[in-house]
């Protein structure tokens, strides 16, 4: 798996959004995407995943150009995306809407087990609404949706939002299993600083719609330089 975006620039009916995006993803990798409300970190999984039809650049995936496809062709090709707000069906069980992400996902080999392995809540909750279940655990059930067809990379955007802190926590944990035990590479988009720093190998932070810098290492473990990018 490899994930490059080069020189992308996308917008909204011709209002320029992002400008000039540059950034990778290895294989293996868990990598954040950090910035403030607005600097276009949603607008950036939305061009990769091909929801939104970028104006200039290229996205390539495992080395070919995929800019131009659409987002069930980046599904198939093993592409799972976790979208803001989780947008799970609240009128389907928790069941059926695994069952749309395994129809949409690349169909080979399906993860049920796995699943609900790392989230034991959903099998036990099969059965039920959606839009009966907390927060943190319709995030799970987006995750699961996005991880049972068993995607190469995992684009998950603000997994902490509306879920309360303790499930938070163990949000962090679950994916960074999945990276170690599956392999599954992931790009996320956060504002929660203990999610970026419990789970990025590293991160690119974003304003007004560029990349602004990268952190690392130390970087990326000091609180002071990564608030910068959070605080308004
Ligand atoms: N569908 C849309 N139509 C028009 N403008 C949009 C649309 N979606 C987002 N925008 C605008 O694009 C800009 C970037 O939004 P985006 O959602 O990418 O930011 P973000 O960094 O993900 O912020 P947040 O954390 O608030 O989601 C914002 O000014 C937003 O108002």
């Amino acid at each position: 798996m490899s994930l490059t975006v080069s020189n992308l620039s996308a917008g909204y009916d011709g209002t320029p959004i992002l400008r000039d995006v540059d950034c990778t993803v290895e294989d293996g990798e868990i990598v954040g995407v950090v910035g403030r409300n607005g600097v276009g970190k949603t607008t950036l999984l939305k061009s990769v995943m091909g929801l939104l039809k970028p104006e200039a650049g290229a996205v390539q995936f495992n080395g070919e150009d995929v800019t131009a496809e659409s987002a069930d062709v980046h599904a198939r090709s093993g592409i799972g995306y976790v979208p803001q707000g989780r947008d799970v069906f609240p009128g389907l069980s928790v069941e059926q809407n695994l069952l749309i992400g395994e129809n949409i996902g690349a169909g080979e080999e399906t993860l049920y087990d796995r699943v609900y392995e790392y989230f034991p809540i959903l099998e036990e909750r099969a059965d039920q609404d959606a839009g009966t279940m907390s927060g943190g655990q319709q995030q799970m059930l987006a995750i699961g949706r996005a991880l049972v067809g068993n995607p190469d990379l995992l684009l998950v955007d603000e997994p902490s939002e509306g879920v309360q802190p303790s499930i938070v926590q163990s949000i962090t944990e679950d994916l960074t299993r999945i990276n170690e035990e599956l392999g599954t590479t992931i790009l996320f988009v956060e504002q929660n600083l203990s999610v970026i720093q419990g789970l990025a190998d590293r991160c690119y932070a974003m304003d007004h719609g560029r990349m602004v810098d990268e952190l690392n290492g130390e970087a990326l473990a000091d609180r002071d330089q990564l608030e910068e990018y959070l605080v308004v």
